[in-house]
């Protein structure tokens, strides 16, 4: 960096969900000892900063553009709104540092980068030599879908792939997490005598579930807009208007633009689609993933290349015992692991290749891109 002391770094969101496993991973890592922190908050100017903070110890207003403009680097979690009215006034004020940001809001501009560097990390560099400033974290299934298998797009094996996703509540937020769990709670509160007794029938356990789904309050689905304890919701993020729910247009959009091509680009962008589906995990996305290659790769040789992409990515053999032990949403939640299980050629021929990897959608899906941006900056 040019300053000659430690860079000083804004931290927005910190205290937010993903704000939240961002200072966790940032203080397991030691980032905290690289930078001087300076803490804002949308709520609580003049507050307390949290311990990490040293010099300023009190909560800078993140409205306060004049603030922010003395960072080097500014770190958000804060969300797309308040990027969408931030940003553009922080840089009309002439600000010229670094904005890593994990709001989708920047994400597809011609001056913003997606980072996920053990995927992309040239596409990075590349950017860093000709001046670049924006570095926005990914869509998290499209993140965690990369960290597994990204090793078959970086040694252009790829003709296509669906990508059919099973996303956690977290990928709503706070709340949505709450309200999957409260009506897990509803539901079980509903039939817990039925339950109790063991010589009940289950088509009367079922029937009074069902009943109680249907009829859940307005308050009960205010999150999802519908139930999803004991069901799913095959809808996330907006509709395009054209079939395709945004969350699956990412899917195509972000995955071409991390690697660094299709239109802009100079390349012809590899076709990826598939359906969202929100399931009631708490916060690792899964995904079931159909690839048409460009030739017949063995088996054994995509395994080794996903196992020698990262240090992350790792294979799950393709036995049941395997994967009810390492590939599961419970088994992967709070680690940095992206296991890939289920690879195995597909009934419509030798080039079609079936796998299902997991991810946090908190850490690899949001928190830790973005810190590692953080380094790349730091050690640049
Ligand atoms: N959730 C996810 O899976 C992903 C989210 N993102 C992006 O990150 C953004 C933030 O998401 P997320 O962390 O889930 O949002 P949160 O709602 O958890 O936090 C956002 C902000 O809300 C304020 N806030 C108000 N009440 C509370 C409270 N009780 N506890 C903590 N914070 C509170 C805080 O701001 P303040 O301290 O200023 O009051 C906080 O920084 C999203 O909008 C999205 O753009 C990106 C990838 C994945
Ligand atoms: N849309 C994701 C979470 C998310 O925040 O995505 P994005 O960063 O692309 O807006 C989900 O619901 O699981």
């Amino acid at each position: 960096m040019a300053n000659a002391s430690q860079p000083l770094v804004g931290l927005v969101g910190w205290r937010g969900m993903v704000g939240s496993v961002l200072m966790d991973r940032m203080q397991a890592e030691g980032d905290f000892g690289l930078i001087e922190p300076v803490f804002f908050s949308t709520s609580n100017a003049g507050g307390k900063a949290p311990a990490m903070a040293r010099n300023e110890t009190a909560l800078k207003d993140a409205n306060d553009i004049e603030a922010l403009k003395k960072c080097d680097i500014v770190i958000t979690c804060q969300g797309g709104d308040y990027t969408s009215e931030v940003f553009p006034k922080l840089r009309a004020a002439g600000w010229s540092g670094h904005w890593i940001d994990a709001a989708s809001t920047l994400r597809m501009q011609d001056d913003a980068v997606i980072v996920l560097d053990p995927v992309n990390l040239p596409v990075i560099q590349n950017a860093l030599a000709k001046g670049g400033k924006n570095w926005i974290g990914g869509n998290c299934t499209v993140s965690c879908m990369l960290m597994g298998v990204g090793a078959l797009y970086k040694a252009g094996l790829v003709e296509w792939m669906t990508s059919m996703t099973y996303q956690a509540a977290s990928g709503g937020g706070a709340q949505h997490m709450r309200e999957l769990l409260t009506q897990f709670g509803t539901l079980n509160a509903e039939v817990r005598a039925l339950l109790d007794d063991p010589k009940s029938a289950i088509l009367e356990i079922d029937r009074k579930v069902l009943h109680r789904q249907q009829n859940l309050s307005a308050s009960e689905t205010a999150n999802f807009g519908a139930p999803l304890g004991g069901s799913l919701i095959p809808w996330i993020d907006k509709d395009l208007g054209n079939g395709m729910s945004k969350e699956e247009w990412k899917a195509g959009a972000e995955t071409n633009k991390i690697l660094g091509q299709g239109a802009g680009f100079g390349t012809a962008a590899v076709p990826v689609d598939g359906f969202c589906v929100r399931i009631g995990a708490m916060r690792c996305h899964s995904q079931a993933l159909t690839f048409k290659l460009k030739k017949d790769v063995p088996v054994a040789d995509i395994e080794a290349l996903i196992a020698a992409d990262n240090p992350w990515a790792s294979v799950v053999p393709n036995t049941r015992e395997a994967t009810l032990k390492d590939l599961t949403p419970v088994a992967v939640t709070g680690t940095m692991n992206i296991p890939v299980g289920r690879i195995r050629k597909l009934a419509m021929g030798p080039e079609y290749v079936g796998a299902f990897t997991i991810g946090d959608q908190l850490l690899w899906g949001a928190a830790e891109p973005l810190r590692r941006m953080l380094r790349i900056l730091l050690e640049a």
